[in-house]
């Protein structure tokens, strides 16, 4: 059997440190660390994760702010919530769930984030920051969530052949970027018009894999002994939620793999709250969390 990395039970104990420091914030007289998320629409899958992300911040003792938004609303006003909450100094960071409805430009309101409150890292500035291997921007949930998850099981990094399977500006991307900074690793990045998606995954030492199809990567595409990190998340007719990675195909012949559920979307939940108290320890004149120092 592989190792399985488990991202539930990291995310648990890494959320009983983050309750702890909170308690030692408040015991010094500084008010609670504070998270606006923003829902527009009523989208099922959305709520889940925004219920998962405020349930998240009031056990570890971060206030959320909850806006659910009507499906019919405008960009103005979005927009006008947005500027509101960047001037409003008690909220730390900003979330606005994605998908947004189509009448709605996303990068439009991502970049009206105000960039340090940007908690999903995804305002050009912070995106930019990463690509130059600047330490004060704000890294994505899933990407920071992945490597702390690959430092906590000590998974090697250095020099290690890298394939990211999928190229999103969410997390593809980003995550192709965190393994480039400071030279770490070799990094491959494949998406929807690569030529054989096979030879460039057989060759992986890690393997990365975000796009959203169920059953992507069987056994013939990875390399005896790898590491594989499934970000798929995808919910089958019966109602089952299965990772891109043929799991059961796959797990022999791979030395670590994370499972679906209960691998990377919680390190994604828990990447958000280390991102929240980081831009909150950096507002009261401490030293950004010791959890982003990549
Ligand atoms: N602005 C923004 N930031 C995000 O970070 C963001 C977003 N929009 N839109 C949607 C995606 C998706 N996402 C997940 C978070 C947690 C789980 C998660 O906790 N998954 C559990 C449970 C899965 C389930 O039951 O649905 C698991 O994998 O074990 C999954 C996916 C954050 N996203
Ligand atoms: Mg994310």
């Amino acid at each position: 059997m592989p190792l399985i990395l488990n991202g539930k039970e990291l995310s648990e104990t890494i959320k009983k440190e983050l309750k702890l420091e909170v308690e030692s914030y408040i015991s010094k007289g500084l008010r609670k660390p504070a998270l606006a998320v923003i829902l527009v629409g009523s989208d099922p899958a959305s709520k889940v994760y925004v219920r998962r992300k405020k349930e998240s911040c009031e056990y570890v003792g971060i206030s959320s702010l909850s806006f659910n938004l009507p499906e019919s609303t405008t960009e103005v006003e979005l927009l006008e919530l947005i500027g509101k909450l960047n001037g409003d100094d008690d909220v730390d960071g900003i979330l606005v769930q994605l998908p947004l409805p189509s009448h709605i430009n996303t990068q439009r309101v991502i970049e009206a984030i105000n960039p340090e409150k940007d908690v999903d890292g995804f305002h050009p500035l912070n995106m930019g920051k990463l690509a130059t291997g600047k330490d004060d921007g704000i890294i994505p949930c899933t990407p920071l969530g992945i490597w702390i998850m690959l430092k906590h099981y000590r998974i090697e990094t250095f020099k290690k052949d890298v394939v990211v399977v999928g190229a999103s500006n969410i997390v593809g991307k980003p995550m192709s970027l965190l393994f480039l900074k400071n030279e770490e690793a070799t990094v491959t990045v494949c998406h929807k018009n690569t030529k054989n998606l096979k030879d460039h995954t057989q060759k992986a030492d890690i393997l990365v894999v975000a796009v959203g199809k169920p059953k992507l990567i069987t056994d013939d595409m990875v390399k005896e002994n790898s590491v594989v990190i499934d970000v798929g998340i995808n919910r089958l007719e019966d109602g089952k939620i299965v990772g891109d990675v043929d799991f059961d195909n796959v797990k022999d012949k791979v030395s670590a793999i994370t499972p679906v559920p209960g691998g990377v979307g919680p390190m994604t939940v828990v990447s958000l709250l280390i991102n929240t108290l980081s831009i909150y320890r950096k507002k009261h004149g401490f030293s950004p969390h010791p959890l982003t120092e990549i």
